[in-house]
């Protein structure tokens, strides 16, 4: 994927199988959302094609929703006045037949599916933990609630593999133990996960495998000890410097906040990497750069 003289991200296999964790992790700017939204047809790859369960994909959100790959964003995009279990039941709609004129007329097929949709979407807030709560807006809810929301809006299009792009960013250590959890849950369930995060303790502790991408390329891919080990990944995250030593008790995960990173990053700085989760407000760039 080619932005003017930029490669953001090249050419970049990945395999992630049914009941597996795979983290992406990479310094910001690596291309690990340009991967995701190249994958999901947010954005057409200017070479290349996207093969999923061997088939190919084409760039439509709604094919690749179809063919079970679904995502979450780094920047929440739920349906703000709409109530939680609308948001779940938004999900869903890819799996039912219904059409525009059976939808109008309300007819006993509508009304057999519409009833069903919102069975399995009351399922999947009570699976995320959100039961109570189907009838709140969803701009009301607390930031981990939106995240789960949109986890669970995700989970409805029955998918084969989840993406989910930086799920803990902005959670408090409650709320990111409780999304990890609920990973590892969904997991269980069979399914395949891809997840971005730049906390590296939540990472290592969650996925397993790693692939590291650095300036599009895949630069390590491994076990998390061995990934969280190599020297390249160190470099590609804080370079060779006189504060090294220090630097690297973060990439163990031991120091802090245990993330990797130096600065906090403003919405639209795009620059360095972030010293933890809590900031969680990033420029916009799911596809509408
Ligand atoms: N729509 C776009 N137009 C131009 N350049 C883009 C666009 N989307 C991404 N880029 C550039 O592609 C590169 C990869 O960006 P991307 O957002 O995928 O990185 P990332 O690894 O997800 O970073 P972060 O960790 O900060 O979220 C960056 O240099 C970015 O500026």
């Amino acid at each position: 994927m080619r932005f003017g003289g930029l490669t953001a991200v090249g050419a970049v296999d990945l395999d992630v199988y049914p009941g597996e964790i795979v983290g992406l992790i990479g310094p910001n700017g690596a291309g690990k959302t340009t991967f995701f939204n190249c994958l999901t047809g947010l954005y057409q790859p200017t070479e290349g094609e996207v093969t999923f369960a061997g088939t190919i994909l084409p760039p439509r959100p709604r094919r690749v929703v179809q063919a079970g790959m679904s995502r979450t964003f780094q920047n929440i995009r739920l349906f703000a006045n709409m109530t939680a279990l609308e948001n779940v039941m938004v999900g869903r709609y890819c799996r039912t037949s219904s059409g525009p004129l059976t939808s109008i007329l309300r007819g006993p097929k509508y009304r057999r599916e519409e009833a069903e949709t919102r069975a399995r979407a009351q399922e999947l807030l009570d699976y995320v933990g959100l039961g109570g709560y189907e009838e709140h807006l969803a701009r009301n809810l607390p930031y981990g609630h939106q995240r789960r929301l949109e986890i669970a809006r995700a989970l409805a299009t029955e998918p084969k593999l989840v993406l989910l792009d930086e799920p803990t960013a902005g959670m408090n250590p409650q709320e990111t133990k409780e999304a990890t959890d609920l990973i590892f849950k969904i997991r269980d369930s069979g399914l395949a996960v891809v997840v971005i995060e730049h906390d590296m303790r939540f990472i290592f502790r969650l996925c397993n495998r790693v692939l590291c991408l650095v300036r599009g390329k895949a630069l390590v891919e491994g076990t998390p000890a061995e990934v969280q080990s190599d020297p390249r990944v160190i470099e590609a995250y804080i370079g060779t410097g006189d504060d090294e030593e220090e630097d690297l008790e973060s990439v163990d995960g031991d120091a802090g906040n245990g993330v990797v990173g130096g600065g906090s990053r403003e919405p639209g700085s795009g620059g360095s990497t972030r010293l933890d989760g809590s900031e969680g407000r990033h420029e916009d760039k799911d596809g509408d750069r």
